[in-house]
């Protein structure tokens, strides 16, 4: 079946059962359809790897074929580096936000984590990452569908059913800071000895002012990235979990936030005609 006739299949809603809201209907039907086509939308995907494993051997074929020297691009990052540093920070991932997600988001979430532990092991410089209150959906997706990834054995990565901010008094509170776009205090430097918390929520900005409010009822320092500072941004300053974990760890290579940020947004981020726009109006 191809991913058209899955679309038809999947937009057509069945009448709606009685004492149920249209828009309940909607949600429910679309859980039951998503249990339903899984298998089929993870065969389209491990097709569509398949075919850019193909694309990709193809192109490489072609560079060698012509003597040419193979361009970065096609080049594989080895997946572990074997010669790291240890950055000396402490980031904690705040997953005590696991009802505000729906399914999807939670899916999301959890493609995060596990993107985020694979640049903690590439990167050059590592940071000590404990993900805390993972006790609920977030815990049963790991234990579940994502069981053979081990999550409990990953090297500098510690998972923690219980908020340490809330009940762990074993951090200095000096030490720990809360890194939320809601703030007005700029974030200059990364320090090594302190504790960066990263809210692990996908939200769609849905709710905002979460995780500066946590901080606050909890005494905790906020400050927001430098972002706008160093780059223009396409659309809101509010990043993605793994991409400020990332920014963390790139930070490291040269304590330059302008690189790290180009490195790690994806060019549709980085708005370069905004920037071009304010040159002119200057
Ligand atoms: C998708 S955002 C979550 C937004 C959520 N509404 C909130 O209250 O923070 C994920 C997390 O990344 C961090 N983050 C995202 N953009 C940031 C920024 N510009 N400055 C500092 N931290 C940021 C925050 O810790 C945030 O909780």
């Amino acid at each position: 079946m191809s991913q058209d006739d899955i679309k038809k299949k999947v937009a057509l809603l069945p009448p709606v059962p009685e004492g149920m809201s249209k828009s309940q209907w909607k949600k429910v039907w679309k859980k039951q359809r998503y249990a339903a086509m899984k298998d089929e939308y993870s065969l389209i995907r491990k097709e569509k790897r398949k075919k850019a494993r193909e694309n990709r051997r193809a192109k490489i074929k072609e560079y060698v074929d012509r003597g040419e020297e193979i361009p970065e691009e096609f080049k594989r990052q080895p997946r572990e580096n074997t010669n790291q540093t240890d950055s000396g920070i402490n980031i904690i991932l705040d997953c005590a936000f696991d009802d505000l997600m729906n399914d999807k988001e939670i899916v999301s979430m959890s493609n995060q984590i596990t993107r985020a532990y694979s640049s903690n092991k590439r990167e050059n410089y590592f940071a000590h990452i404990t993900v805390t209150s993972f006790n609920k959906r977030l815990k049963r997706r790991f234990d579940e569908d994502l069981k053979g990834c081990h999550y409990e054995q990953w090297k500098n990565f510690e998972f923690q059913e219980g908020d340490q901010l809330i009940v762990g008094p074993e951090i200095e509170k000096s030490q720990l800071i809360y890194l939320t776009a809601d703030t007005d205090d700029k974030l200059d430097a990364l320090e090594p000895g302190m504790t960066y918390i990263v809210g692990g929520i996908v939200d769609k900005n849905r709710h905002k002012l979460l995780c500066y409010n946590k901080a606050k009822e909890l005494g905790i320092t906020t400050k927001r990235l430098p972002i706008g500072e160093y780059i223009n941004i396409s659309g809101r300053k509010v990043l993605t979990t793994t991409h400020v974990i990332q920014l963390m760890l790139k930070y490291f290579d040269n304590h330059d936030w302008k690189e790290a940020l180009e490195y790690v947004l994806p060019p549709r981020k980085l708005d370069h005609d905004a920037s071009e726009q304010e040159e002119n109006e200057k």
